[in-house]
């Protein structure tokens, strides 16, 4: 692994402290904006800044194939993800709209579709045209999982260079709720009950099967749970590599990253366990209504702020949190305290 990854700066708890108290200066009840606060105090320790800003913020959707989809394991044909990355780049998708929404920078990297697409703004870093299914061999080498992880941090660090001041991270691939689920079960020795889910919408029979598929598939594969790049490399995704090396990017230069949902939360797993320390960086966005999410959050200790039922991806649930942290740095930028409006205390 690439020394760069370990290049983390800590988060300023003194900056934190300092903008507590000047939070207890505004015109408000103190801590009566509740979870604002503390994300405000978040966003100046992580930035180092006591007036942080998160506009514009940059989403990165990363795009790639699972062979495990040859197993019956989701209700959509693997072809729907490179027909909806087309569906990205004419900006028809969710993620487009709310990027719009919110300003943001958005780009859209193919790491791994088993197609090739023709596209002036696709970001073409293709590693392998998806992955190998893995209930019957490693889902790629572990030069593959290394390379697409190196991917997605050189893609972190050039749209924060553009200037992105945090990142939103999304994914597209028929079939990755299967590796998120094999991922978290390696790192969560949870039973596969518990760890599944219906991803885009499979029957109940399906779910059993998938639960069973993925279950057998560790058995064969073995990952070594203290070694994310081989857990990566036998269970896969591409994508989820792919966000995994631009958290470690976006925390090495102080960029807050807002974690979307199951998918993304795995990849966070995968990225603290490369760097621990990623995490300080990282705000949870939303729960996903896939059951694994859950387990996943408290192996990274962290509590969603919204909870709206989502279970699309894409990025789609970190864009629409993102106009609730800009709120808690306007918060901070804009109210007007105690004193410079003349309001007593007493
Ligand atoms: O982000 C989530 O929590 C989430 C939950 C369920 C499904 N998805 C999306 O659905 C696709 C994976 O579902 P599946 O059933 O094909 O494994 C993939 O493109 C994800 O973006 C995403
Ligand atoms: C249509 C569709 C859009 C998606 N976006 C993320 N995952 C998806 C899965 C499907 C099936």
């Amino acid at each position: 692994m690439k020394q760069h990854f370990e290049l983390i700066p800590k988060v300023n708890k003194e900056m934190g402290r300092q903008v507590s108290e000047y939070i207890n200066t505004l015109t408000k009840p103190i801590g009566s904006l509740g979870r604002l606060e503390e994300l405000a105090i978040e966003l100046a320790e992580m930035k180092n800044e006591a007036f942080p800003s998160v506009t514009p913020p940059g989403v990165l959707v990363f795009a790639a194939d699972h062979g495990i989809t040859d197993e019956g394991v989701s209700a959509y044909p693997k072809a729907v993800t490179e027909q909806m990355v087309r569906n990205f780049l004419n900006g028809g998708a969710a993620i487009n709209v709310f990027s719009r929404q919110i300003g943001a920078l958005l780009e859209v990297i193919d790491i791994g579709v088993a197609n090739d697409i023709e596209h002036e703004s696709l970001i073409n870093k293709k590693i392998r045209y998806g992955t190998g299914n893995f209930y019957r061999e490693d889902a790629m080498s572990r030069e593959e999982a290394e390379q697409a992880i190196e991917v997605g941090y050189q893609q972190g660090l050039q749209i924060i260079k553009k200037g992105a001041q945090c990142l939103i991270l999304g994914e597209m691939g028929i079939g990755n709720t299967s590796s998120s689920s094999a991922i978290l079960a390696v790192l969560s020795n949870r039973d596969m009950s518990l760890l599944v889910g219906k991803g885009t919408g499979i029957s109940d029979e399906t779910l059993v099967h998938k639960a069973e598929i993925i279950k057998q598939a560790l058995e064969r594969r073995n990952p070594n749970p203290n070694d994310p790049i081989d857990i990566v490399a036998k269970v896969g995704g591409l994508e989820i590599a792919g966000i995994a090396g631009a958290m470690l990017a976006a925390a090495s230069k102080r960029a807050p990253i807002l974690v979307d949902g199951f998918i993304c939360t795995v990849a966070a797993l995968i990225a603290k366990s490369i760097s621990p320390g990623v995490d300080d960086y990282m705000i949870v966005t939303h729960q996903s209504i896939e059951p694994g999410h859950q387990i996943a959050l408290s192996l990274l200790g962290k509590k969603p702020i919204i909870d709206l039922g989502l279970r699309l991806g894409e990025g789609t649930g970190a864009a629409i949190s993102h106009s609730i942290i800009q709120s808690s740095t306007l918060m901070l930028k804009e109210m007007a305290t105690f004193h410079s409006a003349g309001i007593s205390k007493e």
